[in-house]
This record gives structure tokens, C-alpha cells and sequence, in this order.
């Protein structure tokens, strides 16, 4: 892996990124290590100065030997290194990152998913058939983890939904070395808003949903640019999947016939769904059975480009929940897409299991548990409404909490969320950070209908999950919303370690 001077001088002026070049004492030729992080650096480093950057970090990149520094400005603390002035560090360093690891995109079928909800279970449905089909040679890049080759030693936690660009295109490239042919990965609102994934084309784009979230200070000033952000997805893949079910579809699809062609686009939605506007979607679906463990589908084919892909007939899955139909769904056309036939998906689909999304603890004594990273109204109205409908009158006991610092619009749209379907809440902590979780339990609480709801606030997770559990009858509902397979809490910079949601309730179930 080797970046050259003269690679770097071109690629930078034909993307119209390089304002001016600062000689430094020494011209290097040529670059084998590339880092944002000064921690990293080692001789011969093409360092990048990004985001909340400090000049005592260029300082010590010098320190233990940068070559050059790549900035949207010149810094004294650089003086002795080459500086290239750069108008956007961000896209610069994506490019510069492909080139260095030398393309893997072009080696791989990359499936990229992106929506406000959905993203990882359907990355983890697509990307275990995908998986199956090519015996073992299909990488994941997911919320959860990012699989890179087929060994337990080549799969590692994540930290962001989508990782910075070097080290996007660094797994990417170990992917490649490892023999890997496919990639499926989601792509987040803020890989697009800060460049992680600029200059990336993907070879199928999926547009899963939208609807209001990650507003607010460090994510996306207003929704309008959080759906311009989502919507570069369909403005970079040579084809993709829509879900016609989704809000704002008009111009979600609007913005796909603005780059791609008719044959180039797939859409999907529930049969007797009314579409705002007259269009003609190429695949609908029917649920066949839907119960609290596991539900089936029906797809049927309404147009000659979603023929060839021969997908109509019946598909299982091992998931409750009506919005993993349509997470599936997506699953299905895109797994064809990238070379599965229907028997193969038919065979691999009902498997499928995500880490912390939907997992289900039936106890002898109390009620069904259910695991959930449901977080905001959307999810957690998705989740409470389907679990309504199948109990019809049993109570639904939910426990959560909300983030700190972060999702601020959360904590009314999950108050919201509960007052309209459950009987119980118990409010606990959920990644406080720097802000009190009594605080952020009583926000919770101000928007929930205590008139009809009891409300409990229970600040220790471990026993507030005991709580819920324990209140519970045989029949009733208990979901533990929010942190699914999360073993850490975020308390004012530190993460303390937790059990789990799923820990916690596998084991409380084995004893009642
Ligand atoms: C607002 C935002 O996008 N922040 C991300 C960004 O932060 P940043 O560039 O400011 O980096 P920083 O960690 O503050 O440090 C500044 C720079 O100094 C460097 N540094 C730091 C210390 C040092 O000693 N030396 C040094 O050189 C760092 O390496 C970095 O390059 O780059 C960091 C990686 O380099 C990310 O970890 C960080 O994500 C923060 C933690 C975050 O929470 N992001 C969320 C909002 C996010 O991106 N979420 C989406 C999912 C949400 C969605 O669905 O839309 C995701 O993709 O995960
Ligand atoms: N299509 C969907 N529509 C509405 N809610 C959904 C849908 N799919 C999943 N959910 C709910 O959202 C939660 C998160 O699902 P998932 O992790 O697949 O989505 P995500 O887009 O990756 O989420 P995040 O951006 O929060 O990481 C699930 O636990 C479930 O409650």
C-alpha cells in the first residue's frame, strides 16, 4: 500500500480539491502509511488534519515523523512538512484513501443500505444469504460489527455505523485480501454529511424509509438535509431497491430517476398499499403468517425487469415484526440482484437471527421478553403496535431510556410512542454521557399519558430490568427497548460495562 506524490498532486487537482502546495523542507516522493490520528503516526505518514483537530496534534504527527499533512488550512505547527490546502479534508481523504489502498471497491459487489430504520437488519439478512451463496466470501460492514474474511479473527465490533473513509476503505481492502468477492454494508446519513463515503459508487443502493431523526447538534441541522443526505445514495449506486411504502417517496424517487434509468430502479411495497402517485411497483408483498416467533411472506412480480430475478413465491422468516417483512423484502431483491436465485434465498432467509434486534425469552411464571434496539418513535411505535395487535388485551410492560447529548427529539417521541400502545413504562438509563439520567427519565415521562400509563422511574438498568420482568403475568409483554446487545453505558466519557439487555433477560428467564 504506497500513495505517490505525483497520485496524490492528480487526484487532488481533478476533483478541483488542492488550493496550494507548501514546500517543507524536504519533498517526499512517496507515502506507505496515511492516518487522521497524530497516535498513529510513524516515518514516511501522509497525515490528515480533520474535524474537531487540534494544531498540537500536527505538532506531534511531526514529532514521530509525518511527511506531509493534508488541511483546509496552513498551520505553523506544519512549517517544516510538505502542506497540501486542501477546500474539503474530508473528500480528500476519501479519494486519497481509495488510491492508497489501492481501489478494493473495484474488487468487491458492494450492496449499500441506508434508512432511518431497518439498515442493520436488513445488511444481516442480505449478507447471510449473500454469505451462503458464495460459500463464506461476503464481507458485512454493519452497526454492529464488521465481518472482513471468514475467520472469528477477522470479524471486530464497530464503533460508527460507517466507519471514517481510511478506515472504510482499509477493511474494504482487507476484505479483498481475504478472498472476499461481495460486500454489504450500511451507509449512515453522516458518512454522506461528512464525505466518509465520497467518491464511493455502489453496485446496488437500498433505500429502506425516512422519517424525522438524528436533527440536532453534531447530526443534520433540519430533515430537509437529512433526506438530501440519504438521498446520495440513490445518486451513487448504478442500481437500486426502494421501499414505496416509505414516507416522502416522491421525492426519495425523484431523486433515483434524476441519475439512473427505469431499468435500473426496483420498487417495492405492501400489497394494497396506496401509493400517493401513480406509479407502477415492480415487486409487491403479502404476509401469509405473522405471529409472535417468526412470520411468512408472498412476493409477486408486476414488471419484466423484476422477472428475470424469478423471486414470486413464498419466503420464511425466523424474525417476528411487520416491518421485517419489508426489511426482508429489500433483502430478498437485493440478494438476487447480486446472484442468489430463489431457492437458495428461500432456503437461507429463515436463519437469519440480529444480534439485539427482536429477540425473543419466553419465561414458565411471568411474561414473553422481548429485545429491542427500538430507540426513537418510529421503531418503538413499529415494535409496540405489532406486539399490540397480537396480544389484543394482555398488558405491554416497556422498559427504556434515551442517550444523552445526543437525539434530544428522542425522549418525546418515545413518551409519545408509549402513551399510544403500552399499559407499563419503567424508565431507566440509556447512555447518559455528561447528562443527568433522572433528567432525561423525567423528559421521557412528561410525554407520556399518566392518566391511563404507569409510569416507574427505576435509574439502574439491571434492576429496573428485574422490575419489569418480574411485575409481568404469563401472556403479558415485556420489551426491553433501546440497547439490545450493547454491554456498555456511556457515563460522562467512560464506558461502563453492562450485562446486557439480552444477558439479563436470557438468564432471568432461565430461573422463572
Ligand atoms: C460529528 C462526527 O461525525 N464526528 C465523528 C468525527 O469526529 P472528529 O473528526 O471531530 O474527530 P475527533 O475524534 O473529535 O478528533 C478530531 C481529529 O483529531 C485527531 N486526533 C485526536 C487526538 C489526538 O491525540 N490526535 C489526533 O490526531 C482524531 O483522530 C481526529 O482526526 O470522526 C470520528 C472518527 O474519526 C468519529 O468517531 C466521530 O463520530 C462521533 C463519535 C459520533 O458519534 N458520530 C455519530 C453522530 C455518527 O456518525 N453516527 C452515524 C450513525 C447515525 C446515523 O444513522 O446517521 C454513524 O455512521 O455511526
Ligand atoms: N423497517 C422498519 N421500520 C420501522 N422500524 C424498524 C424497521 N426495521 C427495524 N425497526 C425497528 O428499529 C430497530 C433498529 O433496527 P435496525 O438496527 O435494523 O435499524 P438501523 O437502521 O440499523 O438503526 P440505527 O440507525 O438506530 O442503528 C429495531 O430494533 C426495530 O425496533
Amino acid at each position: 500500500m504506497a500513495l505517490t506524490m505525483v497520485q496524490i498532486l492528480t487526484l487532488l487537482s481533478e476533483h478541483n480539491l488542492l488550493i496550494e502546495k507548501h514546500p517543507g523542507k524536504i519533498t517526499p516522493e512517496k507515502f506507505t502509511h496515511v492516518t487522521y490520528d497524530s497516535r498513529q503516526v510513524q516515518p514516511e505518514t501522509l497525515f490528515f488534519c480533520k474535524g474537531n483537530f487540534k494544531p498540537s496534534y500536527l505538532q506531534q504527527a511531526k514529532a514521530k515523523g509525518a511527511a506531509a499533512y493534508v488541511a483546509e488550512t496552513a498551520y505553523a505547527e506544519g512549517a517544516e512538512l510538505t502542506g497540501l490546502i486542501v477546500t474539503n479534508v474530508q473528500q480528500a481523504m476519501s479519494l486519497l484513501g481509495a488510491a492508497y489502498y489501492d481501489f478494493p471497491q473495484n474488487k468487491l459487489f458492494i450492496t449499500g443500505i441506508t434508512g432511518t430504520k431497518g439498515k442493520t437488519t436488513t445488511a444481516y439478512f442480505a449478507h447471510s444469504i449473500e454469505d451462503a451463496v458464495t460459500t463464506g466470501k461476503t464481507a458485512l460492514f454493519s452497526t454492529i460489527d464488521r465481518i472482513v474474511g471468514p475467520k472469528p479473527e477477522q470479524r471486530f465490533k464497530s464503533d460508527l455505523t460507517t466507519p471514517e473513509s481510511l478506515d472504510l476503505f482499509h477493511d474494504m481492502a482487507a476484505a479483498v485480501a481475504n478472498g472476499m468477492t461481495h460486500l454489504v454494508m450500511e451507509v449512515s446519513s453522516q458518512a454522506f454529511k461528512k464525505d466518509r463515503v465520497y467518491g464511493l459508487k455502489y453496485d446496488l443502493g437500498i433505500f429502506l424509509n425516512i422519517s424525522p431523526d438524528h436533527i440536532g447538534r453534531n447530526e443534520h441541522p433540519t430533515f430537509a438535509d437529512y433526506l438530501y443526505c440519504k438521498e446520495q445514495l440513490l445518486r451513487n449506486s448504478k442500481q437500486v431497491i426502494i421501499n414505496a411504502e416509505s414516507q416522502h417517496f416522491a421525492e426519495i424517487y425523484a431523486a433515483a430517476k434524476g441519475s439512473l434509468l427505469d431499468d435500473q430502479i426496483y420498487l417495492y411495497a405492501r400489497k394494497n398499499l396506496l401509493i400517493s402517485f401513480e406509479t407502477q411497483v415492480d415487486f409487491e408483498f403479502e404476509e401469509t403468517k405473522q405471529d409472535l416467533k417468526e412470520s411468512a411472506i408472498a412476493i409477486n412480480t408486476y414488471s419484466q425487469k423484476g422477472e428475470r430475478l424469478e423471486l414470486d413465491g413464498g419466503y420464511q422468516l425466523g424474525i417476528p415484526g411487520d416491518y421485517n417483512q419489508e426489511n426482508a423484502v429489500a433483502a430478498v431483491i437485493a440478494s438476487a440482484l447480486a446472484g442468489a436465485d430463489a431457492a437458495q434465498i428461500k432456503e437461507y432467509l429463515p436463519a437469519v437471527r440480529v444480534p439485539g434486534r427482536m429477540e425473543v425469552f419466553p419465561t414458565k411464571e411471568h411474561g414473553t421478553i422481548y429485545v429491542d434496539y427500538a430507540h426513537n418513535y418510529a421503531s418503538l411505535k413499529s415494535l409496540l403496535k405489532f406486539l399490540r395487535e397480537q396480544t389484543q388485551d394482555e398488558r405491554l410492560i416497556v422498559l427504556t431510556g434515551s442517550t444523552g447529548d445526543k437525539g434530544i427529539s428522542r425522549r418525546s417521541g418515545l413518551g409519545q410512542a408509549i402513551s399510544e400502545e403500552a399499559d407499563v413504562a419503567i424508565l431507566t438509563t440509556d447512555d447518559p454521557a455528561t447528562e443527568d439520567p433522572l433528567q432525561i427519565a423525567q423528559e421521557i415521562a412528561e410525554h407520556i399519558d399518566q392518566k391511563r400509563i404507569e409510569v416507574q422511574i427505576i435509574l439502574d438498568r439491571k434492576t429496573a430490568v428485574k422490575k419489569a420482568i418480574m411485575m409481568s403475568k404469563p401472556n403479558e409483554i415485556v420489551v426491553l427497548a433501546g440497547k439490545g446487545r450493547d454491554a456498555t453505558q456511556k457515563v460522562n466519557g467512560k464506558l461502563l460495562s453492562y450485562e446486557t439487555d439480552a444477558k439479563l433477560a436470557a438468564d432471568i428467564s432461565k430461573e422463572i
